[in-house]
């Protein structure tokens, strides 16, 4: 038996598991259009799909995450009924089944789909119900199972955070497996937000804290060592701790305190790295330190933050690593195990969804 050779539609076949993915970061660029027309939204900057999806990758290609975050103004403006909030979800539950996405943790800022006059509850629940029905079409149209569930962010710069954990543990049993900040990193550190962390770490929820992506080794100090963090939103810039050896090689590598505390604790680093090269956290996919926290054996995992501003899926950010670093599908099933190792979900259904879908479906590819 042979290896399946590695390419986009052999990527779309294997398993796949997502902890990182925006929802307002990937609509379809038609459902940006609709949403606009249906609620009166006048701002979008093109009025036809491909020259939106153009125009997201490229404004989002700024080298810097505060310009980055700019595009989301026009994906929040039409995300702001009930309906749209549905059908943004659903979708995307469709996209990535389609991608071969077998499990994904997808994360949205409720406070931020209030300017319509909604209040938390009908957010949560519109796009709750919206995963729900996206779940069901899967089934109904291939007969394929996909997990969804959701991740509950508060926008770091604002004041919301305590009363939105408070949201995230109130849907625990609908579909929110825990909570993320977002937005800005520099100027807003994680211990503005310890109230929030400790009210989940009294309720024994899980969350997890972008850090380390605009903003350095404090930031994920802080996230690790005061808020306590499962797992760390990009914390790419965890190599500023880790010295590599002559040459840069992994044999004489020297890691800091906080580097040596991230990878004996085995903590998730949830890497994106399109997005990572957009925002200017790394120079390129070749200068992405994805390679080296791998072969250093820190828990890597693979994610697309936002598909739409990245214009990539998983099968793409796969190809991706795979083009620059050669990986094989071994190194990509260990990374899909990290992942799903990593999920917030119990740990009987993470070993069912290891061993019924993972490894069989790897086994196959690797021939
Ligand atoms: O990579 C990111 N870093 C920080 N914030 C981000 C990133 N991607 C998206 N966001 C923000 C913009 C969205 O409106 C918000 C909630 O999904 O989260
Ligand atoms: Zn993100």
């Amino acid at each position: 038996m042979t290896h399946t050779p590695i390419n986009l539609a052999s990527l779309r076949l294997a398993p796949k598991v997502l902890l990182h993915d925006h929802l307002d970061g990937g609509l379809r660029p038609q459902t940006v259009l609709d949403l606009a027309r249906d609620c009166g939204y006048t701002d979008l900057p093109a009025d036809n799909p491909e020259e939106l999806r153009v125009w997201f990758r490229d404004a989002a290609d700024s080298g810097s995450l505060e310009l980055y975050l700019q595009t989301f103004g026009h994906t929040v403006a039409v995300m702001q009924t009930p309906a749209a909030l549905a059908r943004v979800a659903r979708e995307c539950v469709e996209d990535l089944a389609a991608d071969g996405v077998v499990y994904a943790e997808v994360r949205f800022a409720p406070e931020q789909h209030l300017d319509a006059g909604l209040n938390l509850d009908a957010v949560m629940e519109s796009t709750l119900s919206g995963f729900a029905e996206g779940v069901r079409a899967v089934r109904d149209q291939s007969g394929h199972d996909i997990v969804v569930r959701c991740l509950v962010t508060a926008m770091r710069h604002a004041a919301r955070s305590r009363e939105i954990a408070e949201l995230a543990v109130k849907y625990r049993h609908d579909g929110v497996c825990g909570f993320d900040i977002a937005g800005a990193e520099a100027g807003f550190p994680p211990s503005r937000h310890l109230d929030a962390f400790e009210f989940l770490q009294k309720e024994n929820a899980h969350f997890t804290i972008h850090a380390g992506e605009a903003f350095g080794l404090p930031s994920i100090h802080e996230a690790v060592a005061f808020c306590g963090a499962d797992r760390l939103g990009h914390g790419v810039r965890i190599m500023d701790d880790i010295e590599l050896g002559p040459e840069g090689t992994f044999g004489e590598a020297k890691l800091g305190l906080l580097a040596n505390y991230i990878r004996d604790k085995r903590i998730p680093l949830e890497l994106c790295p399109s997005s990572n090269v957009q925002t200017g956290a790394a120079a390129s996919i070749a200068e992405h330190p994805f390679n080296q926290l791998a072969q250093l054996q820190f828990r890597v995992t693979v994610n697309t933050d936002n598909r739409l501003m990245s214009h990539t899926t998983m099968s793409e950010e796969m190809l991706k690593l795979v083009e620059t670093f050669g990986y094989g599908w071994s190194d990509l099933e260990r990374f899909t195990i990290n992942a799903m190792k990593s999920a917030f979900y119990s740990f009987d259904k993470r070993l069912a969804i290891i061993d019924e879908v993972i490894k069989p479906g790897y086994a196959v590819l690797i021939g």
